[in-house]
């Protein structure tokens, strides 16, 4: 007979999400069970966010080097691309999650190791891969937190060749010389910048859409990619790749654009966007189908799961696919559970993104063009972080949009974007001001100190008032 245990929580997924929401579960005094079948911590800790911020590091330190005049001398060498894998080694904790499973072991939240389906309302089945099965059953909660794996596209021949998705370019073991990107979102351009400073001599991106990260402001795309091709990535934006070819894992790939372009590479990363991890978690046996993002509501309830037992938190319900608003989520669902009255509303309203690309970019709220569309009295304000102190001490040829998106009838910002320096740093102000919707005229009041590139919002609040 089956192995049977009863929890009030079971959660599905132990990824930076799911972790959380069963340790918040358990802080508000709930019995807690994460079910993981690969590595505690998820996509975040292994194959995502860290190994690839460790990536671009050391590329990011050398250029900010070789900016100011008196220290570039100091630059001789080029990046150590032996110690650069190594140290992305450690930031993935060699792919080992007894650290992450320390933690819920100290917080009191049981593991089960293996795939979780669920079965019917509150039971989850886990296979432990042995030819055994642990039954749990959950006496309040369902939380399912499967996360998201890399989308392939119907591009002709490309299921059937060896490509790169985001674990194996951030596990790569070597610099591969040509390396061409399919998809120029947020990993195609961190991936690019990454390689090609780790000493790739081809670096392609291609794009679909007209421009990189399409989902953020215009000018963007634009700066990033002047960047890219100042230090040789080729940008191909507009391009359509109609089929990809390779005769065998170790021989180049070929792919093809809709003009008849021939690109070759010796590796293809393949990032065009996320599908969720819901192919085989049982959905069907609740009538829900599986293959889908999971829809929830503001309590981060499934949608269409009658008494309110399903929880689906962190990329599986494509609301943010961040590891930041996963754990947000998280923190929430385990309260909502205890029957805390909370909602998730910021995940709509003010999501911080940060670009780890040099130039960096950070964002959150809204676009100029969402704000529109969502009715909103739109005014914008620009200053370049080049012309402010901070900017100019950071070293030569810096420069990099800053934006404010400003409700004009209610005189609140609804979005910003930076491009530049520490723009990931400066970001948190606008999310501050953007949740706390603190008036402009209040904001006039919060000095920033001198000269931080904080200053750049100075000179943005003197823009709105028509100064400087
Ligand atoms: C290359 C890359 C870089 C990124 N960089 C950043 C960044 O810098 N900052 C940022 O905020 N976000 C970043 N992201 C996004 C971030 O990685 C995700 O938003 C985050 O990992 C989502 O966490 P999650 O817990 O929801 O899902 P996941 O991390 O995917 O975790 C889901 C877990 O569920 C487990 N699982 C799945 N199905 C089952 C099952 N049936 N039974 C048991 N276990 C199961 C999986 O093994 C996994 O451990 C990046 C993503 C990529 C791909
Ligand atoms: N720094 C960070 O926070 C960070 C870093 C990496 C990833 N992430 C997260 O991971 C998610 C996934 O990243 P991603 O880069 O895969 O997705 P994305 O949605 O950011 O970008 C995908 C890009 O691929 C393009 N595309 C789609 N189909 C294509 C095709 N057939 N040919 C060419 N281009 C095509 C799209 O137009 C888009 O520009 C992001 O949504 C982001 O939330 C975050």
């Amino acid at each position: 007979m089956a192995d049977q245990r009863q929890y009030d929580v079971i959660v599905i997924g132990g990824g930076s999400t799911g972790e959380n929401a069963a340790g918040y579960a358990r802080e508000n005094g709930l019995t807690a069970v994460v079910v993981e079948s690969e590595l505690i911590g998820g996509e975040c800790s292994y194959w995502a966010c860290m190994p690839s911020k460790a990536l671009l590091r050391p590329g990011e330190v050398l250029e900010a080097a070789r900016r100011v005049p008196a220290a570039a001398p100091a630059v001789t060498g080029s990046v150590d691309v032996d110690k650069a894998l190594r140290s992305r080694d450690k930031f993935a904790s060699d792919w080992n999650d007894e650290g992450q499973a320390q933690w819920l072991a100290s917080v009191d939240v049981d593991v089960v190791r293996g795939t979780g389906r669920l079965t019917g309302e509150r039971t989850v089945e886990v296979d432990t891969g042995d030819g055994e099965s642990v039954m749990l059953t959950a006496r309040k909660a369902v939380v399912v937190a499967t996360g998201s794996s890399a989308a392939v596209p119907p591009i002709e021949g490309m299921r059937d060749i060896a490509t790169w998705d985001n674990r194996d370019v951030t596990a790569a073991k070597q610099i591969p010389r040509r390396l061409l990107i399919l998809g120029g979102g947020v990993i195609g351009v961190e991936m690019a910048q990454a390689f090609r400073r780790l000493g790739a001599e081809e670096v392609t991106i291609i794009e679909m859409t007209d421009r990189l990260l399409a989902n953020e402001e215009p000018f963007v795309g634009e700066e990033l990619a002047q960047a890219f091709e100042n230090e040789g990535i080729r940008v191909l934006t507009g391009a359509k790749a109609t089929s990809a070819a390779r005769e065998s894992a170790d021989a180049p790939v070929t792919i093809t654009l809709d003009d008849g372009r021939e690109l070759v590479g010796d590796e293809i990363v393949v990032a065009v966007g996320r599908k969720p991890r819901t192919d085989d978690i049982g959905l069907d046996t609740i009538g829900l189908e599986p293959g889908r993002y999971l829809d929830v509501d503001d309590h981060l309830r499934v949608k269409g799961i009658d008494s309110g037992w399903l929880y689906a938190a962190g990329d599986v319900n494509g609301r943010a696919l961040l590891t930041h608003q996963g754990k947000y989520q998280a923190r929430l669902v385990g309260d909502i559970i205890a029957g805390r009255d909370v909602q998730a509303w910021a995940d709509s309203r003010a999501v911080p993104r940060v670009v780890f690309t040099d130039p960096q970019i950070a964002a959150v709220g809204k676009t100029e063009q969402q704000a529109r569309d969502a009715g909103i009295d739109v005014r914008t304000v620009r200053h370049d972080i080049g012309s402010i102190a901070a900017g100019a001490l950071h070293g030569k040829g810096i420069s990099g949009t800053t934006q404010l998106v400003i409700d004009q009838s209610r005189r609140i910002i609804v979005g910003a974007t930076f491009v530049g320096p520490g723009a990931g740093e400066v970001l948190h102000a606008a999310t501050i001001a953007i949740v706390g919707e603190v008036p402009m005229d209040t904001l006039w009041h919060a000095v920033p100190a001198f000269p931080t590139l904080s200053e750049v919002w100075l000179r943005l609040l003197e823009a709105d008032r028509g100064l400087g």
